[in-house]
């Protein structure tokens, strides 16, 4: 791709980013029109204690947290006809350490109660994939069954991130909080994120560079957990990452697209020789 084609298509794909943006704001502002916060706070309340999503990272030579996603803005449909709890619970079965799930509708296909279905299924920690700009989602992420949640500092002003930081951990609920570049992760440790993402994908471009995570990796404070995060294909990949000291994986579309999602996780894992 030539530079003209690779900003053309920057461009396009900003407009994807404020879009989401856009469609969630509104559809917050919805939302907390029906359930207003002290009834959701209620609600959230009412859940039984949160599964520990770090403590099943944690200690592994290699944990992949395995993630349900049926539809992505860059490849469009990834998988059709199948259940979520059924994915979950062949995630499991086959070594994942914790559940990724999509539960934006609009852009990744996911519904917000494949959360309470898929933890009612399996005994792992599930992690809500949405794009959190608002505390309301917070409490939300607690009330829908949510273990953990995804907190994009790309997303987010700092007063924000540590807002929702401090309101997950009153909460009980783990936050991965997501960067891409070397700002994001400066700003990510000064609100004291005790689990870093390291995003892969450039979500203006979409574009996944596996190089984003071995260059940040260095400048992440030993006391912090890393996890690595899309574009990941293959053992090699795995093998790359964990070479540079990562032990945590997060990956969908591989995993999604595979005709065998059992053995894909395995190859991942290094418990079955790869074909691919
Ligand atoms: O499908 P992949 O390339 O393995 O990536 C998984 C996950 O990292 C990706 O879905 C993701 C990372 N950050 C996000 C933020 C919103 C939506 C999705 C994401």
């Amino acid at each position: 791709m030539n530079l003209a084609e690779s900003k053309k298509r920057e461009n396009r794909m900003i407009s994807i980013f404020e879009q989401i943006f856009e469609v969630k704001r509104a559809d917050i502002d919805q939302l907390k029109k029906s359930l207003p916060l002290d009834e959701l706070k209620k609600m959230a309340q009412d859940r039984p204690p949160c599964r520990d999503f770090k403590g099943a990272l944690t200690g592994r030579e290699c944990a992949v947290i395995a993630e349900v996603k049926f539809r992505s803005p860059s490849k469009g449909l990834l998988r059709a006809g199948l259940d979520p709890a059924v994915v979950a619970e062949i995630y499991e079965r086959n070594g994942a350490a914790a559940i990724s799930v999509l539960t934006d509708r609009p852009f990744f296909g996911g519904e917000k109660f494949y959360l309470n279905v898929i933890r009612r299924t399996v005994g792992l920690p599930v992690l809500r994939k949405d794009f959190i700009i608002d505390s309301w989602q917070v409490y939300e992420s607690r009330m829908l069954g949510a273990d953990a949640i995804l907190l994009i500092v790309g997303m987010l002003e700092d007063r924000q991130l540590r807002e929702y930081l401090d309101l997950a951990g009153t909460l009980g609920l783990a936050a991965l909080v997501e960067v891409h570049d070397h700002e994001e992760l400066e700003r990510a440790v000064r609100a004291n994120a005790g689990i870093i993402g390291i995003n892969n994908r450039n979500l203006k471009n979409f574009i996944t560079d596996l190089n984003t995570t071995l260059e940040l990796v260095s400048s992440i404070p030993g006391d912090r957990f890393v996890v690595t995060e899309s574009g990941i294909r293959s053992r090699e990949d795995v093998q790359r990452m964990m070479s540079a000291g990562i032990t945590a994986f997060l990956i969908g579309e591989t995993l999604m697209t595979a005709p065998d999602i059992g053995l894909k996780l395995r190859q991942l894992l290094g418990k079955e020789d790869a074909v691919s």
